[in-house]
């Protein structure tokens, strides 16, 4: 159930991801009418961004959605929101309809309801969901022994969003209150990517495979899933 895409350089995956998001984007307008493309944030996907951005797809029937996000304001450092309009809501896809997951309330706990209700009107089933890994071995916002993440871990769980507590650590900084699809949520996707570059997230990757935890390395419960196929790029 893992394709591992691996790339000689990080051009060469730059533009192969952006060609198969680009290509099973379409599919899902010529299918459903509309399609939904559900991003990551962190450094990795930047470049991929910028260039899908500039691709002439249909964008206005193209939702983009929020995979997590850190429970600050888009003005604020940290925010997902903010990195994807600068990164992806650009050029072509400046037209894009977007939905975040931040919430006017207090706490992401008290948000999570109204965030699960907006995710439930995307279009469904996902069409492209890209995520990331972290060299802790977390995705989305699915840290290691988070608080929430029995919960958002339940492959048979209802809910599409979650709030969690992630322990701090260099991974986290102070941004430990967050927003995340869940693992159910993620499985409603037609395309699940992964995507990671360097030599240490690759030797994350190979551990993660190895092992079974999933409060340990929350990446596993994608990687180990058996239901739903994941596509890993990679690049030195
Ligand atoms: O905290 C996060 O990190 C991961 C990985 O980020 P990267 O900078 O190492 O590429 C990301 O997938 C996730 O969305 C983000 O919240």
């Amino acid at each position: 159930m893992i394709e591992e895409k691996f790339f000689p350089d990080r051009e060469r995956l730059v533009q192969a991801l952006a060609n198969d998001c680009a290509s099973k984007l379409q599919q899902g307008i010529r299918e459903h009418g509309q399609a939904s493309f559900l991003v990551s944030g962190g450094s990795t996907p930047e470049p991929v961004y910028r260039e899908l951005s500039k691709r002439p797809l249909p964008w206005s029937d193209i939702t983009v959605a929020l995979v997590d996000e850190r429970w600050v304001e888009k003005s604020e450092s940290g925010s997902n929101h903010a990195f994807i309009e600068k990164s992806l809501l650009q050029n072509a896809a400046a037209d894009a309809p977007f939905l975040g997951m931040k919430t006017p309330h207090a706490t992401a706990s008290e948000g999570e309801a109204d965030c699960g209700r907006a995710y439930s009107e995307l279009p469904r089933p996902f069409d492209v969901c890209i995520l990331g890994m972290g060299g802790d071995g977390h995705t989305a916002s699915l840290f290691p022994h988070a608080e929430g993440l029995e919960a958002a871990l339940d492959v048979k769980g209802t809910q599409l969003c979650k709030a969690i507590t992630a322990r701090q650590s260099e991974v986290t900084g102070v941004h430990t209150e967050r927003m995340t699809l869940t693992l159910a949520a993620i499985l409603q996707a037609r395309d699940i990517k992964l995507l990671i570059t360097g030599e240490d997230k690759l030797k994350v990757y190979r551990e993660a495979l190895l092992g079974s935890d999933e409060q340990e390395m929350p990446i596993r419960s994608i990687l180990k899933q058996g239901l739903k196929a994941v596509t890993v790029y990679w690049a030195p």
